[in-house]
Formats: structure tokens, sequence, C-alpha cells
């Protein structure tokens, strides 16, 4: 039986997992939190390594994984081009799959979105409108960014990766022409995205809803029993998991 490895086991997230995989019959070989001193050793313990947890506990994380030899699924947003680059260094030894949103519909989503861009043109705005719950602590959300690449890849943007716009967002400041996110944090609400596509006359909106964080936990799993199967060192994403 594959057994998974929790990192930010008592985080929403962690919980979700957690009783995902028993849900599933999938071990959980344990979990830790911030500073937790047996890390190293789960790290060893469990098949694959799920982290949902900080953007300062990648670095640790990653070692720790690598130092073992085991795969890591990591669904933490928030981060920095210079955690992607910590991201591509880990990759050289292990198998990573990096996602800002582990759920299928999301996932399908972008893929329309990419379309919609890539056929509409540069005669249509792109705003995209998110929504989380009050604890969340990240803006936008990473599934808007990964949205937003989804559009400038689609219309044939130089900005195609889009995952690196965080520091160019402080003090509302945007790009002449490029993609506008708006942020609301309120509730309880797990994650809702609306792309509106905008031109003279008319609009049109693409989004989803998560009702709850089982989706982003199945998915989680999902691509921990992929890297469990077996896979070559390098960096995936959902789009390699689900085949789409
Ligand atoms: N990719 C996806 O599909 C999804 C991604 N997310 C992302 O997952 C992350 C976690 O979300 P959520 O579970 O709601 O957050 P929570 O705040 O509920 O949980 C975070 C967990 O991470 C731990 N943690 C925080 N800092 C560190 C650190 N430096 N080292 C080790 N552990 C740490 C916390 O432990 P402690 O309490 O001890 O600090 C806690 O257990 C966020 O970045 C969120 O955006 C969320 C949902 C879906
Ligand atoms: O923090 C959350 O809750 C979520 N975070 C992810 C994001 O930033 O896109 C995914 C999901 O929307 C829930």
């Amino acid at each position: 039986m594959t057994s998974i490895g929790i990192l930010g086991f008592d985080g929403r997230m962690g919980q979700a997992i957690d009783a995902a995989a028993k849900a599933a019959g999938v071990g959980v070989a344990g979990g830790v939190d911030k500073g937790d001193p047996s890390l190293p050793e789960l790290a060893g313990l469990a098949d694959v390594l799920i982290d949902f947890t900080a953007p300062d506990a990648l670095p640790g994380h990653l070692d720790a994984a690598a130092a073992a030899g085991t795969p890591i699924v990591i669904g933490t947003t928030g981060l920095s081009p210079d955690h992607h680059t910590l991201i591509d260094e880990a990759a050289r030894s292990i198998a990573i799959v990096q996602t800002y949103n582990t759920s299928l519909g999301v996932n399908m989503l972008r893929g329309l979105v990419e379309e919609a861009a890539r056929r509409l043109g540069p005669d249509w705005d792109i705003e995209i409108v998110e929504m989380h719950h009050r604890q969340k602590v990240d803006a936008p959300s990473g599934t808007a960014l990964l949205l937003g690449a989804a559009a400038n890849i689609g219309r044939g943007s130089a900005d195609g990766q889009g995952l690196n716009r965080l520091d160019r967002m402080e003090g509302g400041a945007r790009e002449e022409g490029g993609i506008y996110y708006a942020s609301l944090r309120g509730g309880s609400v797990a994650g809702d995205h609306q792309v509106v596509f905008a031109t003279d006359g008319e609009r049109i909106e693409l989004g989803h809803r998560a009702e709850n964080r089982g989706i982003f936990a199945r998915g989680a799993l999902k691509a921990a029993l992929w890297l469990a199967e077996g896979r070559a060192p390098g960096r995936y994403t959902m789009v390699d998991v689900l085949g789409l």
C-alpha cells in the first residue's frame, strides 16, 4: 500500500488530505507541522510527501525530500521566483508535482481559458476575480495566477509564464494591457474563480466554484499516487497527472 507523508498536517488542507486518504484506503506514514524535528524521518518513511503549508517552509521540505529521494506534491501558493528556482533544482534528483490547484475542474477550466483567449484575440480584455475564506493570506490566489498564465499563453503574450506577477501587483500596480486581478476575502469560501472576457457590448465569463476542500485533497492524493507509480526525476503539473 502506498503511504503518504503530510506536511502541514494540522492545517485545513492537511486535515482534508488525511480524511481523503483514509476514505480512499491510502496509507498515512505521518504528518508534521512547523519546526517538527521528525521531518527527515517522515521523508524517509513515506513513499510520497504532500506539502500544503507556507512558502517559507518550502526550502526545508525540498531539502528533506531530496535527501531521502522521496517524490513530493507541492500545493502551497504564494511562491516567489526564487522558490520556483529551488523546485527546478530539486527536480533534477526527484520527481515533483507543483500546482496551484489540484482540482479536476480548475485544470479543465485552464484549458478552456487558454482556448478562449486564443480564439478571441486582442480586442477582448481579460479580468480575473477570485474569492476565498477570510484566513487566506496570499492574493491573488495561485489559481488566479495559473488562469492568467493560461490566458497569456492563449493570446501569445511574451509574459506567458504569468506566475511571477505577485511582486508586480504590490500597491495595485498593473501592467498596461495586462490581465487585471481582483481578490475578495470573507467567510468560509473554499475557492471561487471567474475569468471575464470583455469587449464592446458583450462579455464571456468562465468560472469554477469549489464547494469544499475535498476536491483539492482528492486531487493531491491522485498526484501522489501518480508519482508513486515511479516517475523519473523532473517537474510535473496536474496536466501530466490528469492526462489533459
Ligand atoms: N494547490 C491547491 O490546490 C491548494 C492550495 N492551497 C494552499 O495550501 C496552503 C495551505 O493552505 P491551508 O491548509 O488552508 O493553510 P493552513 O494555515 O490551514 O495550514 C498551513 C499548515 O502549514 C503549516 N506551516 C505553516 N508554516 C510552516 C512552516 N514554516 N513550516 C512547516 N509547516 C508550516 C502550519 O503549521 P502551524 O500551524 O504549526 O504553523 C499548518 O499546519 C496555502 O498556500 C494555500 O493557498 C490550499 C488549497 C488548495
Ligand atoms: O488557500 C486556499 O484555500 C486555496 N488556495 C489555492 C489558491 O491560492 O489558488 C487553491 C484554492 O483556490 C484554495
